[in-house]
Formats: C-alpha cells, structure tokens, sequence
C-alpha cells in the first residue's frame, strides 16, 4: 500500500487555477522528487498536501486515510511535515529555541531530540546560541530540516531545499538526507529544479508542468541529466 497517494488533485487561487491535475503516489520509505520550472505548481503540491491551500477537486491519502476537511496541525499529528520554501526559520530566536518551537509540546524531554538532531546536522552545534536570522542561508536550510525533524515526521515535504545556497551546503544537505533516508523510516516527497540534486537522491522523480502532474521521468533517463533536461523540455 502507498504511503501517500495524491488523486485528481486541483488547486486555485481564488479564480486562478494553480493545479489541474496532480496524480502520484509515495510508497514507505521512498524519497520522490518532483522537478518543475519556476511557477509550475510544484510549492502549491506540496502546500495542498500539508493542509495550507485549500483544494478544490481531488484527494490527499494518507495511510488509506483521506486528509480531507483537516486542519494543518491534524495533518503534523498524523505524521506530516514540510520544509517551507526560504527556509522560514525564526529569525530572532536562537537555534536552540528554534529546534525547541520544533518539538511538540508536552510530549519528551528536548534534550535528547535536540542531541540527536546534533548528531545528524553536526554543523548546528557551534552555531546553537546564535540568532537564526544571523546563520548563512545553507545554515538556515540545515536549521530547518532539523526543526521538521524534530516532530519526527513520517513523511517530510521538502520546498526546493537547494534555492539560492552554495554548493558546499548543497552537497551536506543530500548528504544528509541521504543519511537520514537509509538510517531511518522516513519518507520524503522533494520538490526542486536542481537536477543533479533531485537525481542524486530520489528513487523516482515526477515532472510536473503547468500545474499538471502525472509523468514520472523513465528511470534509465534519470541517470542522464541532459535526458532529463530533454524530458523536462529545460534544453531544445
Ligand atoms: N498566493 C498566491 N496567489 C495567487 N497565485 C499564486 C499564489 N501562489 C502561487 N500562485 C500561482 O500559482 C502557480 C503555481 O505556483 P507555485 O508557487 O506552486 O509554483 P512553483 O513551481 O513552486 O514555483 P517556484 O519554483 O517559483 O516556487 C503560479 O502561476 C503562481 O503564480
């Protein structure tokens, strides 16, 4: 059974259709990446999935569950987590208050979620009592996916994590991810147009453009990125 299965999904901004027809399905412990042009749908997939955009034709399944008619918070309950685009880390709190406003409230004691959120993004440690407004914009990306995972999500929707970050982070960051998918159960949906990124980590990748999504990029493509460049229509 999927984890996640999207169906017939449709989207709008009050009149403006964004999605006219997004169909995947994300099975337990996949990462599936989703590669997409500037404006093509692909933050509204993701928003859609995790509860922020109202949908108006389709359905989000979740562990055999519809997500129908539930709140952002309901959907963070049933094991959901996204990584917003621009990382929207809060800027005048520490890292540590950062990571802190990550873990549920009430549940465990912090400590030992931050010290294994350390572990993973060890680049965290020196930086703990620093603004997070003060960090690099790779630093806040790093911040961010610890910050999601604090909640220890089942399934963590990824906004474009490489945007505007230098290469060095770049490549912590899949390192990371890479890490995490083949130490842990976690599923991840990343959404993207850094090529060699979403290749480098993904089982599989959809395409998605003006709003539709139903391709997936044939799998001996994906070893290519000039073939997939070529599928995606990026080169003529
Ligand atoms: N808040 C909004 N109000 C109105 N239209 C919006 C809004 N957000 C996005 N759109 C429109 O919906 C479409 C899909 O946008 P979306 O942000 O999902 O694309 P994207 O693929 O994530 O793009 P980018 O890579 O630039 O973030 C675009 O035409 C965009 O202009």
């Amino acid at each position: 059974m999927s984890l996640l299965e999207v169906k017939g999904l449709k989207a709008s901004y009050g009149v403006v259709p964004a999605l006219h027809q997004v169909d995947f399905n994300v099975n337990a412990g996949e990462v599936v990446g989703i590669l997409g042009h500037n404006g093509m749908g692909k933050t509204t997939t993701l928003r859609s999935i995790m509860g922020f955009v109202k949908v108006t034709d389709g359905d989000i399944v979740f562990e055999g569950q519809s997500l129908k008619g539930l709140s952002v918070n309901a959907r963070a309950r049933r094991g959901l987590g996204l990584v917003p685009q621009g990382r929207m880390i809060f800027p005048t709190l520490t890292v540590r208050e950062n990571l802190e406003s990550g873990i549920a409230t009430g549940k465990q004691p912090m400590e030992p979620i931050i010290d294994e959120m350390l572990s993973l993004f060890p680049r965290l440690e020196r930086l703990l009592d620093r603004a997070g407004g003060a960090l690099s914009g790779g630093e806040q990306q790093l911040l961010a996916l610890a910050r999601c995972l604090c909640r220890k999500p089942k399934l963590m929707l990824l906004d474009e994590p490489t945007e505007g970050i230098q290469p060095s982070i770049i490549d912590e960051i899949s390192d990371t991810l890479k890490q995490l998918a083949k130490t842990t159960d976690i599923t991840i949906v990343l959404v993207e147009q850094n090529l060699d990124f979403i290749t480098g980590l993904s089982d599989r990748v959809y395409a998605i453009s003006n709003g539709v999504l139903d391709r997936q990029i044939p799998e001996e493509q994906l070893k290519d990125s000039r073939a997939v460049s070529e599928f995606m229509g990026f080169v003529t």
